[in-house]
């Protein structure tokens, strides 16, 4: 990619152990089929989609990922500008090297992923602050009780951030970069604390279980993310659309579910949607649209994944995302 150090591509790029999840991921939709029905008379696509109030112009989010200005000098407010010209949301990453606050001025949609925090007083703070910027749901990520081990980055001996960068949203009232924390005593306890200090939607990023989609369901989450992070946590884990019909079945339909993990084309989102996700999210693709081209290399991205949806759905004889069922895949 145009200008990107191979250190830090290795970061974006790498999952965690022999990256077996990171494969599977990709893997698993590549082995997915679809059976069109024909004759349908649809007539044009309409993408659109509502997500916890959320007006989205297409099914697609983009996942939260963290270090944006180490793909490209204008960081975060780049990619948010490419989402609000898609008319999508962004998941703004914890770790993002931009303030919310200018991620917010390009009038983009923003959801805010949050690794809880240990300190309740300094968490509670950039809850307000977000909130106040204007994001519309709050992302908990629950597959990270610990750093990830053994990515590439560690091989490559990527450690931190260059000078004159930072996790912009970890500034603690005295200007100090607070360490993002992994809290391996994290427990659902924390989670009930969290739903009932925010009035924003709440979603898990990080479910693969069915049990825990279940105790989603009961602890109040208004959605769930089926996702490994990437690949980049427990490797060996589950790929994502292997986890996601249980997930489904355990959620009922009370919530929506999402999924993210190797998803590249238009093909990959109409199976995730035709097996009953109401939208998915990428990352890595929007890291390296961003290392190539900024604002437009991302809106590129998402255009070419819009356009491959709407030719699928087409192909495949459905007008609109609702339209899609099990069905129609093999
Ligand atoms: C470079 C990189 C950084 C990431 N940083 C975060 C993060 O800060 N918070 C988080 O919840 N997930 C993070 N993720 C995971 C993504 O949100 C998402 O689950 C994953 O990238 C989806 O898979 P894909 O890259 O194959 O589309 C990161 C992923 C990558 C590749
Ligand atoms: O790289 C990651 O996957 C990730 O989640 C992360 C979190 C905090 C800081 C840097 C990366």
């Amino acid at each position: 990619m145009t200008g990107l150090d191979p250190v830090h591509r290795d970061f974006f790029a790498g999952g965690a152990g022999e990256e077996r999840t990171l494969r599977a991921n990709e893997d698993a939709w590549a082995r997915r089929r679809i059976i069109p029905r024909v004759l349908r008379g649809t007539g044009p696509r309409d993408l659109r989609t509502t997500l916890l109030g959320t007006d989205l112009s297409m099914p697609v989010l983009i996942a939260p990922t963290a270090f944006h200005s180490l793909a490209h000098p204008d960081g975060e407010v780049a990619t948010a500008t490419a989402a609000a010209a898609a008319g999508t949301a962004m998941i703004v990453s914890m770790a993002a090297t931009r303030p919310i606050e200018q991620i917010a001025a390009t009038g983009a949609t923003l959801w805010f992923q949050l690794y809880p925090q240990p300190d309740l007083t300094f968490q509670d703070a950039l809850l307000e602050r977000v909130t106040k910027a204007g994001v519309k749901a709050l992302v908990v990520t629950v597959d990270s009780p610990v750093f990830s081990h053994g990515r590439r980055d560690l091989r490559t001996g990527f450690t931190d951030l260059p000078p004159g960068l930072a996790c912009e949203n970890m500034r603690d009232d005295t200007g100090v970069v607070r360490d993002i924390t992994m809290d391996d005593t994290l427990s659902w306890a924390h989670l009930d604390r969290l739903r009932a200090g925010t009035g924003l939607p709440v979603v898990l990023k990080g479910i693969l279980h069915p049990a825990d989609a279940l105790l989603a369901v009961e602890h109040g989450a208004d959605a769930v993310i089926v996702s490994n992070h990437g690949g980049r946590q427990l490797d060996g884990a589950i790929a994502t659309l292997d986890a996601l019909p249980a997930v489904l079945a355990a959620a009922g339909g009370r919530i929506p579910v999402l999924i993210d993990g190797g998803i590249r084309t238009g093909t990959d989102i109409l199976v995730a949607l035709a097996l009953g996700a109401k939208a998915v999210a990428v990352g890595r693709p929007v890291i390296w649209g961003l290392a190539g081209g900024g604002a437009h290399g991302v809106q590129e991205k998402l255009e070419t994944l819009r356009a491959q949806l709407d030719h699928s759905l087409a192909l495949a004889g459905a007008q609109r995302p609702a339209d899609l069922s099990p069905d129609l895949i093999a």
